[in-house]
């Protein structure tokens, strides 16, 4: 009777498949529909269905309990698991679950609706105003405004909100057995001290962030004077070129050390009449070039790539399955400059690995774990934005091949990815402890802040209070997106770049490798790309990389040019590295 009950087993997943990509299917486009065009109408729309969704989660979830695991192979007990193990569906009480996905909704309401009024009377949005002045003023106080009042508006406007949010989310997440949200999030790594792990690969980069912040920090002191920065050596968080000082590649054009062609390719790009779809094409023809999927004809037709000026958008790009095996699409506010390039390649990459493993059972169609699914698209833009491929693509004319020229190109990779790494590491410190309780709204932005100044070393650049909610400033808090990925993501981004370089028969410095055309960096990334999370995900990077951890040998080999360079540079200018732990008390004269 065993044969029997396979074969029953088999049939429920069968049937689960059809029953849940129809399911998600119409999910996935009623929020489409909200996040094109934010209205009343649109939210209620997506919130009543999401209770059918629920609905449709618990009762799978309840029949898939009902078999005997242990009788079955690995991948029918994985598919079985996965359908047992529900997310915040498991909220029995339904007015609490609509009331979850309303107080979520009305976060990211606030935050994609927010603009600020300048004292000039400009009135911004952050995408793309706001954006645009963190980039490229040079303007302490006007930095400044901008700042303060993007927090205003947006994070102040929130804080009871989350108060709510984090009690129903662990409400509804307890009925699955999980202590409270942070770790049914911390679960689907399946990695037994997966926090030590995460805090090695942090101690491992630090070095080298020290270095990279001492330099800028003399840099930022020589555009605005001593005056500005405090005594504890913290960088004031408003002058790093972005909203978050999460990545500081909008300064190289003063950080750039060599005077050479910029590989800052926003200007090119602009002079030639750049537009999004070039953009797009240009990405497409790169993942097409390795043999993998170009994106599909439903893609081009109902992709959102530029900011519509006739109904409120939630602009924060993004990159969608919707479960039907035939339709995906991307939402982009694109602008015409390299940063949104990078995002263009990023977002395709998300594209890629669901066109891979499409033809999965829809419990696998993830990514090996949440960090590979952010790592794709990064992989790639590693190549493009090498000055050799950029020279190739036409965005660069007279770039040399030299020492200095392999400094600037370094830092200016450094600046986006080395920049990230003590910030995508914060987020989730300060989150998963607001989740357990340890963290308490009396505490909120006294503890983001202790985190911001340890771990960054960078400063608030005015008094910041229990009236204000900064986390809330960052799209990933109100839009409930878990964000240790990005982190796994900047560290396995590198493991990968180095294997499919190796594939492609790359030899020298791993920062001069460009994979553009080579199959076999392609089939490679196809072979395990194409698993989704059909199995644990150290099978999979060792499928690429030969290694079953996670390590940051790769990113500090890439980087090790830099590395020594700004360490001279640092004894040069007699600086030392580091910054005091707590954030300053005397906040410096604005
Ligand atoms: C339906 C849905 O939600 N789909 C998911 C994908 C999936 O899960 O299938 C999705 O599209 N998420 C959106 C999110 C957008 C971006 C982001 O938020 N990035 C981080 C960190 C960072 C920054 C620079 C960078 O180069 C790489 C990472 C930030 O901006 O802080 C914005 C810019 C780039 C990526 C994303 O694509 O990850
Ligand atoms: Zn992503």
């Amino acid at each position: 009777e065993i044969t029997d009950e396979l074969a029953e087993a088999q049939r429920f997943l069968d049937n689960y498949d059809a029953a849940a990509e129809a399911v998600y299917y119409k999910s996935s486009i009623n929020w489409w529909n909200y996040n094109t065009n934010i209205s009343d109408h649109n939210l209620q729309i997506a919130i009543d269905y999401s209770l059918e969704v629920a609905k449709f989660d618990k009762n799978a979830s309840s029949v898939a309990s009902q078999f005997n695991l242990s009788r079955y192979d690995d991948r029918m007990r994985r598919q079985l698991s996965y359908i047992v193990n529900l997310g915040t569906s498991a909220m029995k009480d339904e007015t609490k679950l609509q009331r979850l996905a309303a107080v979520s909704a009305e976060m990211e309401s606030i935050y994609s609706r927010a603009t600020v009024r300048m004292d000039d009377g400009r009135e911004l949005a952050l995408e793309p105003g706001l954006t645009k002045l963190l980039a490229t003023s040079r303007n302490y106080d006007e930095l400044l405004e901008a700042w303060q009042k993007w927090r205003d508006v947006s994070g102040r406007e929130m804080r009871e909100k989350y108060e709510e949010f984090v009690e129903l989310s662990n409400e509804a997440i307890r009925n699955n057995g999980y202590s409270d949200t942070g770790a049914y999030w911390r679960s689907w790594y399946e990695t037994e001290n997966f926090e030590q792990i995460l805090e090695g690969l942090y101690e491992d980069i630090h070095p080298l962030y020290k270095e990279l912040h001492t330099y800028t920090r003399r840099k930022l002191i020589e555009k605005y004077g001593e005056d500005k920065f405090p005594r504890s050596r913290h960088i004031p968080a408003h002058l790093l070129g972005n909203m978050w000082a999460q990545s500081w590649n909008n300064l190289l054009d003063f950080l750039q050390p060599y005077d050479k062609e910029s590989v800052d390719v926003t200007p090119v790009m602009q002079r030639l009449n750049y537009t999004a779809v070039k953009m797009f094409e240009l990405s497409d023809d790169f993942f097409g070039s390795l043999g993998l999927e170009r994106m599909p004809a439903e893609f081009w037709n109902h992709s959102m790539i530029v900011k519509p000026n006739d109904r409120d958008v939630v602009c924060h790009a993004s990159a969608w399955d919707f479960s039907n095996g035939k339709d995906f699409r991307i939402k982009q506010c694109t602008e015409i400059t390299m940063d949104d390039l990078i995002t263009v390649h990023h977002e395709m990459g998300h594209i890629e690995y669901y066109l891979l493993y499409k033809n999965q059972p829809i419990v696998f169609r993830k990514g090996a774990n949440p960090g590979f699914h952010e790592a794709v698209g990064d992989v790639i833009s590693l190549s493009v934005r090498t000055p050799k491929h950029l020279r190739e693509i036409g965005l660069l004319q007279d770039i040399t091949d030299d020492e200095e020229s392999d400094i600037n190109f370094l830092l200016s990779i450094a600046l986006d990815r080395v920049a990230f790494i003590p910030f995508g590491y914060l987020i989730d410190q300060w989150r998963w402890r607001v989740f357990s309780g340890e963290i308490t709204p009396a505490t909120y932005n006294e503890k983001w802040w202790q985190l911001r100044c340890r771990y960054q070393g960078i400063s608030p650049p005015v008094e910041r209070t229990e009236e204000d909610f900064d986390p809330g400033a960052k799209y990933h808090i109100p839009g409930n997106t878990p964000y240790i990925r990005y982190f796994v993501s900047y560290i396995l981004q590198f493991q990968l770049h180095d294997a499919v370089c190796k594939a492609a028969g790359h030899s020298g410095p791993l920062h001069k490798c460009d994979i553009y055309r080579s199959h076999e960096a392609g089939d490679l990334l196809r072979d395990v790309l194409s698993l989704g999370s059909s199995l644990p995900w150290p099978d999979a990077l060792e499928k690429i990389t030969g290694q079953r951890n996670m390590n940051a040998s790769s990113m500090l080999t890439y980087f090790d040019p830099l590395y020594e360079w700004l360490k001279q540079e640092n004894i040069k200018a007699g600086d030392a590295t580091g910054w005091e732990d707590a954030c300053p008390q005397n906040i410096p004269p604005g």
